[in-house]
């Protein structure tokens, strides 16, 4: 039988005996924006360095006409910067922009998804039956589907849409902050395959970025997803000038409904992924210095009289947030099974977010529902 690429790249970076042509792993990275872009960056300076990696980084680019009237991948190719996305980043010369993501995803044996979560359906559907049968996958997108069966993580997604395996990477990763190699970590979730883990390990750790594999995706990937409902509500905080305290009550009750989601939904979700990179650090992070708590904090300031969609564009220039659509796939999910009590937090951001209640409930409610703040609540149960 013909060894596979799997079973011959096992010794990764060993020296052989013999002199013999290894096939190398080819990486393409299915996203170009803000993270996108950064985490393709990391990746090329690692593929340039690991002998069993093509040093070429594939990243597929929804396309665009720039107010220039240039052609985004074009530009892109042409100055090795994602001048709308990432500017003044250099992406490193092996980085590859294809506005085909046919073309750009059917050579590779590593899948890196990382667009925003509401498109993935799509892309999905456009790629069954044109990725290589073992390729392995990687996703970066924190953010859920809710079918009538209940929450489709976007991994799960992937994996049943495409039939192949996939990891998640999560963590207190600001895209912006590891674009000028600020030292950070990030978490990988597997599920069984260790080896696969490692080696997605390899690609993306940098002297600047530390990843730890934990083996359990559903955690690693509730984390990164859950945690942009409660960086709305610290936004909100922010825009009332509640304070610190304020805010970190905010995070400690959005942290127990997280959990307590998770551990619901998945009972394998394990305590210690909440104390990874994924879990708490990303947390914190991101209801410091995400765009979910920025957008947020607007909308509140305003009153609560400027959409989200509004102020999106607005402060944005294109990218997206996650959390106002998660907090009401989260709404969907609480709804049906009859849970909103069990997540004050979350049902609260909802509806505020979309104009049922004034800002200022965030605290209110807080204030006048016991399981929410002093009295334990849903979160007593884990
Ligand atoms: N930016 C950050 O700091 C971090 C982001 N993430 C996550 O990574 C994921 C991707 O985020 P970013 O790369 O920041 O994206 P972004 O927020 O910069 O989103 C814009 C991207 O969406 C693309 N797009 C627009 N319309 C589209 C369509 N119809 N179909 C497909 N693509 C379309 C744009 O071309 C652009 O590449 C999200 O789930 C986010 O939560 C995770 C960690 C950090
Ligand atoms: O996920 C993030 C940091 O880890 C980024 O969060 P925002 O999308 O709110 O900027």
């Amino acid at each position: 039988m013909a060894p596979t690429l799997e079973n011959q790249m096992t010794q990764e970076n060993e020296p052989t005996s013999q002199v013999e042509v290894v096939p190398k792993y080819k990486v393409t990275v299915v996203g170009s924006g803000n993270w996108g872009s950064v985490a393709s960056k990391l990746i090329a300076s690692n593929t340039l360095k690991l002998s069993s990696f093509h040093d070429e980084v594939k990243m597929w680019v929804f396309e665009e006409t720039l107010p220039t009237g240039e052609k985004l991948t074009e530009v892109i190719n042409q100055t090795n910067e994602n001048v709308k996305y990432l500017p003044g980043i250099k992406l490193g010369k092996n980085v590859v922009a294809d506005p085909n993501i046919e073309h750009a995803v059917k050579d590779a044996n590593m899948l890196v998804f990382v667009t925003p979560h509401q498109f993935m359906e799509g892309i999905c559907r456009r790629l069954v039956g044109k990725v290589k049968p073992d390729v392995k996958a990687i996703s970066l997108i924190k953010g859920m589907e809710v079918k009538m069966e209940g929450p489709c993580m976007i991994s799960t997604l992937i994996s049943d849409q495409l039939g192949i395996n996939c990891c998640v990477l999560m963590g207190a990763n600001i895209a912006n902050e590891i674009a000028v190699e600020k030292f950070s970590e990030a978490t990988v979730g597997y599920r069984e395959d260790r080896e696969v883990a490692q080696r997605w390990v390899r690609l993306f750790s940098t002297s600047y970025f530390h990843v730890s594999p934990v083996q359990d995706v559903e955690g690693v990937e509730l984390c990164g997803t859950l945690k942009n409902v409660v960086a709305l509500a610290a936004g909100f905080v922010d825009g009332l000038e509640m304070g610190n305290n304020t805010k970190a009550a905010i995070m400690r009750i959005g942290l127990r409904e997280m959990k307590t989601f998770s551990k619901l939904m998945f009972s394998t979700v394990k305590d210690s992924t909440f104390f990874e990179s994924c879990g708490v650090a990303d947390l914190i992070t991101t209801c410091l210095g995400g765009r979910n708590r920025k957008v947020a904090e607007a909308f509140a300031r305003n009153g609560g009289k400027r959409s989200f969609d509004e102020l999106e564009a607005e402060m944005l220039q294109g990218q997206k947030l996650q959390g106002v659509s998660t907090a009401r796939e989260l709404y969907e999910v609480l709804s049906k099974r009859g849970w909103h009590e069990l997540f004050p937090l979350f049902t609260t951001v909802h509806d505020i977010s979309v104009g049922r209640l004034p800002p200022s409930a965030i605290v209110e409610y807080s204030e006048h529902t016991p399981n929410f703040s002093l009295v334990e609540g849903s979160a007593q149960y884990y």
